[in-house]
């Protein structure tokens, strides 16, 4: 039975009765109530015509304005009558576009209407979903039927997900009512292995997709939805924010959770990305370490180690990177160190589980360099955007699609309204959290009890790389035997080097103290007492 009715309702032309069956359906209470009270009433008013029919007239005029009303709410809200009218749609659109056969009926000689005949078309109706096949088989209608999809895109307010062609039929699926799937921003969780939760059925899977690039015009509903993935994201992980507009995310540095992990001056977010990408690093040292300590033949992913997420947020990240252009000379971080860190982030964090979250208002061509643009996976725009926006985010994979900005629904002003869109995939209509009553739930409550997430202590457990004598040798061109009277002297001064190699530390020291032979032209004795005496 099930497999029957695999495709769904199929169009036939008595389907252009629905809507006044539908209407019926409203109607027929009140029709009964009417002809009872007549009915009553004639008994009553034997002989008085006038009055019996005001009375009756009056309650004809208020059931059909009642009934009116009823028939569109229902339409707008009851599951059965908007799937009966989405019917009733299609047969429109097949009907008035000339999709149909017609038959000559047969018989009666003086009866010359042509019968209507529909192909197969069928439609099948979810929760969240509805799919539309359209028979080919070499019909007359076949080429038509292979670029309707755009058409019916609009016709039902819907998102085209994609089309599945089966020789016999092609079917057109497609992502609807989107908006019954929003969530309050209270209710987002996220996990390793779900990712996110942005909406009923819809997921940042951070793991799989990494790096999410949200773009929204001013009041678009970037802040609300920046702040609403903190609600997941600090729970599972740690978060580093950068907010170079020193705004919405300052006071957050205030909370336990994210203490010194916001910053907004230029420079010590330059310091923050070089230090994130440094941590990075180690982090694979250590995958690496422990992959080769369990006989693994794959490194894998983080989560695999027992290592947490850490999601690096930027608000405006284009303004950071014009402050960072303008930086003068002998600033802490220059922007060439300060974007290879980025990028390495980008390209390197899926793994590692570093993964970025961009916010920006609209895109512009030379905003960010490709290498993050085309990295990040999830693409998400909130309220009015550029059509180059649109462009840059959901490509061409989306030309032909219709976005388009709602201001209001129904007397409703709707935020947090926009798109995403996995790169490469179909871009969807998405609903961003709700902001719950400020009453009932607020941010900053909600994250001042969260426990911090602490950074692993990755040094101690990574074997330091330790350098051979002959690699330091030829690394600061020197002969053993200066090597040999500076490690003397270093030991003299109480400052004895490890053995067994020397340490990447201990390589900078031997590299200050012959800079400062070079610079001063003092004895190596003094060289190393000089550079000694500025550690102490
Ligand atoms: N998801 C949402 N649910 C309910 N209201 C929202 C939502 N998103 C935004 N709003 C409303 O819109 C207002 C502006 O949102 P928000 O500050 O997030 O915009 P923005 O994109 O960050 O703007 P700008 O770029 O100018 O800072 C909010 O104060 C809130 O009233």
């Amino acid at each position: 039975m099930k497999r029957l009715f695999a495709k769904g309702h199929r169009v036939r032309n008595r389907d252009k009765l629905i809507p006044y069956w539908l209407a019926t359906i409203v109607a027929l209470p009140f029709i009964l109530f009417i002809g009872g009270v007549a009915f009553g009433l004639y008994l009553k008013l034997q002989n008085q015509w006038m009055v019996f029919g005001i009375v009756v007239f009056a309650l004809v005029l208020i059931s059909a304005l009642i009934v009116y009303r009823l028939y569109l709410l229902l339409l707008s809200r009851n599951k059965f009558y908007i799937h009966r009218y989405r019917e009733y749609l299609l047969w429109r659109f097949l009907f008035q576009n000339g999709l149909y056969f017609t038959k000559k009926s047969g018989g009666n000689a003086t009866n010359t209407t042509p019968r209507i005949k529909f192909p197969k078309v069928y439609l099948k109706q979810g929760k969240y979903t509805l799919s539309a096949s359209f028979q080919l088989e070499g019909i007359k209608f076949q080429d038509r039927f292979l670029s309707i999809g755009g058409q019916l895109e609009t016709m039902f307010s819907a998102d085209m997900m994609g089309s599945v062609d089966d020789k016999a039929f092609i079917t057109y699926n497609y992502a609807i009512d989107s908006i019954r799937g929003r969530i309050s921003a209270k209710d987002v969780i996220a996990t390793i292995s779900e990712g996110v939760k942005l909406s009923e059925g819809v997921y940042w899977d951070f793991v799989h997709d990494p790096h999410l690039l949200i773009a929204g015009g001013t009041g678009g509903g970037k802040t609300v939805f920046l702040r609403s993935l903190l609600v997941g994201l600090l729970r599972l992980g740690r978060v580093e924010i950068l907010d170079p507009k020193q705004a919405d995310f300052v006071p957050l540095n205030e909370l336990k959770v994210l203490k010194g992990r916001v910053t907004w001056e230029t420079e010590e977010m330059g310091q923050c990305l070089i230090d994130l990408n440094h941590q990075m690093n180690e982090r694979y040292q250590l995958m690496r370490k422990c992959s080769k300590e369990r006989g693994e033949k794959e490194l894998g992913a983080f989560y695999k180690y027992d290592l947490k997420p850490v999601f690096i947020m930027t608000d405006e990240l284009p303004s950071f990177i014009s402050a960072l252009e303008d930086l003068p000379q002998g600033s802490l971080v220059n922007y060439m160190e300060v974007m290879s860190a980025l990028k390495q982030l980008t390209l390197k964090g899926r793994q590692a589980g570093f993964y970025l979250v961009i916010a920006t208002q609209n895109v512009k061509a030379d905003d960010l360099p490709s290498t993050i643009k085309d990295n990040m996976m999830l693409r998400i725009t909130l309220g009015r955007v550029s059509s180059y926006t649109y462009a840059t985010l959901f490509g061409e994979e989306n030309k032909d699609k219709k976005f388009k900005y709602v201001e209001k629904i129904g007397a409703n002003r709707i935020f947090g309204r926009g798109y995403y869109g996995i790169f490469g995939g179909p871009a969807k209509e998405f609903f961003a959290p709700l902001l719950p009553n400020p009453k009932v739930f607020d941010f900053y409550t909600d994250f001042e009890s969260l426990p911090r997430i602490e950074e692993e202590k990755i040094k101690n457990q990574v074997e330091e790389k330790r350098f051979l004598q002959a690699e330091v040798l030829e690394k600061l061109n020197i002969t053993r035997s200066t090597l040999k009277k500076i490690e003397s002297l270093l030991q003299d001064n109480q400052f004895p080097l490890g053995g067994n190699g020397y340490s990447k530390k201990e390589l900078d020291l031997l590299k200050r103290i012959l800079l400062e032979r070079e610079e001063t032209g003092d004895t190596l004795r003094d060289a190393v007492s000089n550079v000694i005496s500025t550690l102490m």
